[in-house]
């Protein structure tokens, strides 16, 4: 696992979108695995400058989003398909249809995971993977004790998260307490992966990653098993390393 160790959140955000940058101008039919939270907020605004400055085309990129609350439509704001359209996809020449989010909607949900796996396989994997990481170490929404075999696969939420991500949300209450998220084998079947990380907050999750012992109950872990990791993270982050 690389470490590039940055500044601040902006030169995180820049030194992670010019990766994708480089890979959608080398492969211009690449598949982006794409992130939501906080953290990616930054590189998507970097890769809007780009196209608008450099027109970097997406005219055949494929995105699949990382997860996705249950029970939100897709016009909530708090919907990572809400997001993502309002912090990229919006503003790039990327084909709507070529743009996809697990549906937190479907009637069925255990056979929306399915779905969603099979689409992953049928774009032939993930070329570049973007993720965040949650307090407890969680990638995606897999929570620790994940099974690092796990597919695509509907989630219970723990306290934990759902407390950290009511910040973008009015109150607690209002956090869905269930989602839909790649699994840990979906994750690591792409061919490369960079995790973004900055804030103190991140310092603790960052610190565990490195001291290097593989266990489902710290599911980022996991990546210590891939060949092709970049971890991107700022001086708060890496603070304690
Ligand atoms: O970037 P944030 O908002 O700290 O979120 C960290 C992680 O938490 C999630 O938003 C899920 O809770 C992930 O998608 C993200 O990678």
């Amino acid at each position: 696992m690389k470490l590039v160790q940055v500044e601040n959140d902006t030169e995180m955000s820049q030194v992670a979108a010019e990766k994708i940058i480089s890979l959608v101008t080398h492969n211009p039919t690449a598949t982006l695995g794409l992130a939501t939270g906080g953290t990616p907020k930054g590189v998507y605004a970097e890769l809007r400058r780009d196209y608008e400055n450099n027109h970097t085309s997406y005219h055949s990129i494929k995105a699949v989003n990382l997860d996705e609350y249950v029970g939100l439509t897709a016009e909530d704001p708090n919907s990572y398909k809400y997001y993502m359209s309002k912090e990229l996809f919006n503003h790039i020449n990327i084909k709507s249809t070529n743009t996809h989010l697990p549906h937190g909607n479907a009637e069925d949900l255990n056979e929306e995971c399915v779905r969603y796996e099979k689409l992953i396989k049928s774009l032939g994997g993930i070329d570049l993977q973007l993720l965040g990481i949650g307090h407890n170490g969680h990638i995606g929404f897999n929570e620790p004790g994940t099974s690092f075999e796990s597919r695509t696969h509907l989630v219970h939420l723990t306290e934990q998260t759902i407390t950290a991500n009511s910040r973008y949300f009015s109150s607690y209450e209002e956090v869905p307490k269930q989602a839909i998220t790649m699994g840990i084998q979906t994750i690591l079947c792409s061919k490369e992966i960079v995790l973004i990380a900055s804030g103190k907050e991140k310092a603790e999750s960052i610190k565990r990653l490195f001291k290097g012992e593989i266990n489902e109950s710290f599911p980022a872990s996991t990546l210590l098993l891939h060949a092709n990791v970049t971890v991107i993270a700022d001086k708060e982050a890496t603070a304690l390393l």
